[in-house]
């Protein structure tokens, strides 16, 4: 039950990597420092990795119940060990719907026997997420649900809206929304601008996330509910949430990794491994996206892990389901492409990443305190490597960043004290 990770550095707040022991005793962390050492205890020796705390992903899709083709949570969590994350929460819209008791206990069960870190899921805020009928919050969240989504699908109704709005206010407990406006849509497969255009494909406009975020924090301040938006994609979104934040509105925002590494002139051809909802916005929405991580407009990041078959995505975007995969790529691609060109720090990275996706649900993991749950992971900075998505642990094969390099892998995974992924020598 004793062990001691030894040799594995640190990232304090200056930014700077320090050279620590991390004692671990009944799954927590009970000493990090120095000269740390345990009587007794197993040693894992850390080969001076940068030592991180598991990461935290808040909007992922592991598709079990009722996809299994697409995921499981056996190889979704596999997935997401390989990719660093220790705690991910699951999105409802699996079949069934975790939108009652007896469906959540289900899902609790499935989780149980096989994941193989932490999941929490979501419950869901209308039965079989059609936007109809409400759910009950006060027992979904009696069951674990860790918050409240109808994610894959926007809420289209503001009475309906704003109704689970009061109840989670009533239960303390987050609603988190995709934000897309059907009437909106257009049937449309990628971002209306300019690549649409040239590859003569039907667009989804911006409005159709941007109009319902500003819907919904109006809804949420007047419920006095904690209001959390998806994958934020516009500029227009960007600045409903700043303003409501400005305004003392509860809301707070997830950014995925692909919308701040991709835009929509990237998009080689009609490859379907390049359609995920929201869309792959214009430079400006990027770029908004960016500011807004640093300023805190947007607290974290998630990845929106969506896999689907090869044969789903096969044969262009029209037809094609929305969504790529993304727990192995999420944290060596950042890494790669903000913290080693100097744009963020890697404190900045980690924290995104962890512990600022566990505060906006009161969740105590993504850090290194004493007395936390020993969640954590090593990450070889030097480590460089092509992305292939042939060799992913997830079902799911579809990522636009097949055959990208990307420096910073996760090549330990410690969860509650157990080592759940190591890397293949
Ligand atoms: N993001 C996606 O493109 N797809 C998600 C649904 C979602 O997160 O909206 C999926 O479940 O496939
Ligand atoms: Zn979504």
């Amino acid at each position: 039950m004793k062990k001691v990770l030894q040799n594995v550095q640190v990232v304090n707040e200056q930014s700077e990597l320090e050279t620590v022991n991390v004692a671990i005793e009944n799954g927590k962390i009970t000493a990090i420092g120095a000269d740390v050492t345990l009587d007794g205890a197993a040693i894992i020796e850390g080969n001076g990795h940068l030592l991180s705390p598991g990461f935290v992903d808040v909007h992922t899709h592991l598709r079990e119940p009722g996809f299994e083709h697409k995921e499981t949570i056996a190889t979704g969590t596999a997935s997401a060990a390989k990719g660093g994350f220790t705690t991910i929460c699951a999105m409802p819209n699996t079949k069934p719907v975790p939108d009652s008791v007896e469906n959540m206990e289900l899902i609790n069960g499935l989780i149980k026997e096989s994941a193989v870190i932490r999941v929490l899921p979501y419950g869901s805020l209308t039965k079989d997420i059609s936007g109809e009928v409400r759910t009950s919050i006060e027992e979904l969240k009696a069951q674990g649900a860790v918050a409240f989504s109808d994610d894959g699908v926007g809420i289209q109704l503001a009475s309906t809206m704003y109704e689970q709005m009061k109840e989670a206010a009533k239960h303390d407990v987050v609603v988190v929304a995709h934000c897309e406006d059907n009437s909106l849509i257009y049937d449309g497969v990628m971002h209306e601008g300019t690549r649409n255009v040239e590859l003569g494909l039907p667009g989804i406009p911006s409005i159709c996330e941007s109009v319902q975020i500003a819907r919904d924090v109006l809804l949420a301040e007047a419920a006095g509910a904690r209001y959390h938006v998806c994958h934020v994609s516009t500029k227009e979104s960007v600045r409903a949430v700043r303003d409501a934040k400005a305004a003392g509105i509860r809301v707070t925002a997830e950014v995925c990794p692909h919308h701040l590494l991709l835009e929509e002139m990237d998009i080689p051809s009609d490859d379907a491994n390049w359609k995920m909802n929201p869309p792959l916005r214009a430079k400006d929405d990027k770029d908004s996206l960016h500011a807004a991580l640093l300023d805190g407009t947007i607290d974290c990041i998630a990845t929106d892990h969506a896999p689907h078959t090869v044969e789903e995505k096969c044969c262009g975007m029209v037809g094609a389901p929305f969504g790529i995969v993304g727990f192995e790529t999420a944290f060596p691609l950042l890494y790669t492409q903000f913290v080693e060109t100097g744009k963020w720090t890697l404190k900045q990275l980690i924290d995104w990443m962890s512990v600022k996706a566990a505060q906006i649900f009161d969740l105590p993991y993504g850090t290194l305190e004493v007395g936390a749950s020993a969640d954590m992971i090593l990450i070889d900075l030097n480590k460089e490597q092509t992305i292939n998505a042939e060799g992913f642990v997830s079902k799911g094969r579809n990522t636009p960043f097949n055959g990208w390099v990307a420096k910073g892998w996760p090549v330990v995974t410690i969860f509650e004290g157990n080592i759940v992924y190591q890397e293949a020598e």
